[in-house]
């Protein structure tokens, strides 16, 4: 669950003030923030995240106001319960598929039943590359590790910053199918932020900035 209240943000005191909207999410409610280039969704994004600091306002994940925590506590509960699918991808060139998830589930100190990473990966297609080096991917499989990087520690929101807006239809409904099959799998909220309309079908909330 998530909710932000009256959110603002000023990147510099010389720039303008970036209001959003309020967003108000039960449980396995999904959204679809809309909005042209430079309007702030990535912004948005980020502060749901706990990544910037607003201006004013609160956001509340799980019941819990992101500002309340200090910023030790805010950076564990956001790995706990936040998944980001980025515009790039992340993930650690040195290791290999499985390792790139076990080190997320390291680092994010969610405890989830060993065969998970497995599981995930076979889901997403990816059980032929899962000893395979990042590096070695084509351009599909890695949006699909991008997901996988995102849901494996189960968090109950995941944001999702233009994850279709460089993939043909094909590729585009395929992502799509995947994040929303997750978000439902894990009871999770998915936010996907963009600018690209062909998604539209998919959502009942729609925002536009
Ligand atoms: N680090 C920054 N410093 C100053 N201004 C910034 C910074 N990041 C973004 N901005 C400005 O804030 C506004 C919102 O940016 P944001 O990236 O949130 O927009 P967006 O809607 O995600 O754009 P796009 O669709 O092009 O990615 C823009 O005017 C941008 O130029």
């Amino acid at each position: 669950m998530i909710q932000t209240q009256n959110l603002s943000f000023q990147y510099s005191p010389t720039l303008e003030t970036l209001r959003f909207p309020d967003i108000n999410l039960g449980r396995k409610e999904n959204l679809l923030v809309l909005g042209k280039s430079g309007i702030g969704k990535t912004t948005l994004l980020h502060l749901m995240a706990g990544l910037l600091k607003p201006k004013s306002g609160a956001v509340t994940v799980e019941g819990i106001e992101l500002q309340e925590l200090s910023v030790r506590k805010r950076d564990r509960f956001t790995g706990q319960h936040i998944g980001m699918v980025f515009q790039k991808n992340y993930a650690i060139r040195s290791l290999n598929l499985l390792e790139n998830l076990e080190a997320r589930l390291y680092f994010s100190e969610v405890k989830v039943k060993k065969e998970q990473s497995h599981n995930l990966l076979e889901q997403l297609g990816l059980t032929a590359q899962k000893f395979k080096k990042v590096n070695q991917l084509s351009e599909g499989q890695l949006q699909r590790l991008t997901i996988a990087l995102a849901v494996v520690h189960q968090p109950k929101v995941i944001l999702a910053d233009e994850p279709t807006s460089s993939l043909d239809d094909v590729n585009c409904e395929l992502v799509m199918r995947l994040l929303l099959e997750q978000a439902a799998q894990q009871k999770a909220n998915l936010i996907v932020i963009t600018h690209d309309t062909r998604i539209k079908p998919l959502f009942q909330n729609i925002i536009t900035l």
